[in-house]
């Protein structure tokens, strides 16, 4: 029974970005009871501070690219972007922060909204801290969710705190293009972010500490974004860090020192470094947990770090498995199916692809970055997999020259790259740059999950005459 002053739920979810949403959703239809506790916006980071406005600012860069590479069409498409109406549209997908559409949603699905800071304060139990100062206690009949997703990591960067530096919050919700913008960093948001605001004309300046972009990536991800953000007229300076940063109070201009001693001069300073879980404030303490850290958990995203019981589980971008929306949501719908299985009295064993196992984090993440070009991923990258004892095999192969690509685009530029794990004979990772690189991918995520035989893949013929039919190219240079 829960004490007078306390509210009883099956689930109590910590955080309203796309993993709590889900798991809340998926507690909810299958009969339970679910309340999301949310401190700002329901929808998190996602809906209104990274995927949908930075995809929102990166479209229409993209949609003139794409008309001015079909000769004909290119002399339909003459001006600069509209800035203006970028940024209007952006709005328009994130209604500037406001969150009454999902909060109604939440509602119409019958989950229970509370809104303020959400706290552990021991087992299955939550204290939320409400904007007006008011605090309540709710209490986990089930399972307690953590989804409080991260908060950007910043560089050691003296003077940093005193510029009103940029994170991806500002990258993604100013109002005003600026004339000169700084990025530190050399990953996916310094990428995508120096396309979108180059693209709507500010100039732009990459300082990458690393010797390449997108490390972590094939190589050929990094080099062709590296050459396409050249293109774009973005400047990038390899093995080059930030060491101080002041901003003129008179001229509003900021002074970037780098540590090969040089000194750049712009209007904003973006640090895209990666990210920070969000648990400093979260009660970890009070269940034997450190705080600040990651929350690892196993396949059903339950924490797996010295804590009795199955009652708390984290999923989404907090424990660090694959840190994108879609498998935020994936695992969401793993872990709500292994609470109502372990509801229903049964254990919800991991391994076998089973609903309620998050497995696919381990082996087949598919990324897609909105560059100009397009670069996407599944699964292991080639260093991957012979640092997993695969018997690796490589196909490459230039999509310029399949006939579709080169109708799509006058100028079509892409690469594919397969890795084959050789006793198997199954694709293991498929990297992609180029044009719907973002949308070619799900074909090799089906093939990897699939764990589809090359022999068997061969059947599956991509229609004439579409960019697809680099399949059948990868498979020809294969030796089928
Ligand atoms: C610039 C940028 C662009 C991106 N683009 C893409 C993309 O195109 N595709 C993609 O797949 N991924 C993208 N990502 C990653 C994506 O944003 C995250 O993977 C995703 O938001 C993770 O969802 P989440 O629910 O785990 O966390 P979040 O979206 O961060 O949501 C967490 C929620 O918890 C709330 N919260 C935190 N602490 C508490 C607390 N103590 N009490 C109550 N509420 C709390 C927060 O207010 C927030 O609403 C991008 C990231 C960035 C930074
Ligand atoms: N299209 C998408 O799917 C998309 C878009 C944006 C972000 N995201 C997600 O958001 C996450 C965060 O993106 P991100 O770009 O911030 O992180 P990231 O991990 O992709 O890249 C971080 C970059 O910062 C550099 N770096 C780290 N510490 C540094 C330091 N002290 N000084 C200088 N450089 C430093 C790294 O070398 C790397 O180049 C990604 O991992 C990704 O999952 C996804």
């Amino acid at each position: 029974m829960a004490a007078p002053d306390e509210d009883a739920y099956d689930v109590v979810v910590v955080g309203g970005g796309p993993a709590g949403e889900v798991v809340a959703d998926r507690i909810v239809r299958s009969g339970l009871t679910a309340v999301v506790v949310e401190a700002e916006a329901v929808g998190g980071e996602c809906s209104y501070r990274a995927c949908v406005p930075s995809k929102a600012l990166l479209r229409p860069g993209a949609a003139r690219a794409e008309a001015r590479s079909v000769d004909g069409a290119r002399q339909a498409v003459t001006a600069a972007l509209d800035p203006a109406r970028v940024l209007a549209r952006r709005d328009r997908f994130t209604g500037r922060g406001d969150d009454t559409g999902q909060a109604d949603w939440l509602d119409g699905a019958g989950i229970a909204l509370v809104r303020g800071h959400g706290r552990l304060a021991g087992e299955r139990r939550v204290e939320v801290t409400a904007p007006d100062g008011t605090v309540r206690t709710l209490r986990a009949r089930r399972a307690v969710v953590v989804c409080t997703g991260t908060e950007p990591a910043l560089p050691p960067v003296e003077g940093l705190d005193r510029i009103g530096v940029w994170t991806n919050r500002q990258a993604t919700t100013a109002d005003a293009v600026p004339a000169r913008l700084v990025v530190i960093g050399g990953g996916v948001v310094a990428c995508e972010m120096a396309t979108a605001w180059r693209s709507l004309g500010a100039s732009a300046t990459l300082l990458v500490r690393d010797r390449a972009l997108l490390t972590g990536w094939e190589p050929c991800a990094g080099e062709e974004v590296t050459r396409g953000l050249s293109d774009l007229g973005v400047r990038i300076r390899f093995g080059v860090s930030a060491v101080r940063v002041a901003r003129d109070e008179t001229t509003r201009t900021v002074t970037v020192e780098t540590d090969d001693g040089t000194a750049l001069v712009c209007d904003e300073v973006l640090a895209a470094v990666g990210r920070r879980p969000r648990t400093a404030d979260l009660g970890l303490e009070t269940v034997g947990l450190p705080v600040r850290d990651w929350l690892p958990v196993d396949d059903t995203c339950r924490v797996t770090a010295g804590v009795d019981g199955d009652w708390l589980y984290a999923v989404g971008d907090v424990n660090r498995r694959a840190p994108l929306t879609h498998m935020a949501k994936y695992q969401a719908r793993a872990c709500a199916a292994a609470i109502v299985e372990r509801a229903a009295g049964r254990p919800a064993v991991t391994g076998g692809r089973q609903r309620w196992s998050a497995e696919a984090d381990r082996f087949a993440v598919p990324q897609a970055v909105f560059t100009r070009p397009e670069v996407a991923s599944v699964g292991l990258t080639e260093r991957a997999a012979r640092e997993a004892g695969l018997a690796v095999r490589t196909v490459e192969y230039r999509i310029d020259d399949v006939a579709g690509a080169a109708l799509h685009a006058d100028d079509y530029r892409g690469l594919a790259k397969l890795v084959v794990d050789e006793t198997r004979g199954v694709v293991v990772g498929c990297t992609l740059t180029g044009p719907m690189a973002t949308e070619l991918i799900h074909t090799a995520t089906v093939a990897i999950v699939g764990e589809v035989p090359l022999e068997r893949l061969w059947h599956a013929v991509p229609a004439f005459p579409t960019v697809s039919e680099v399949w059948l190219r990868l498979l020809e240079a294969y030796g089928l």
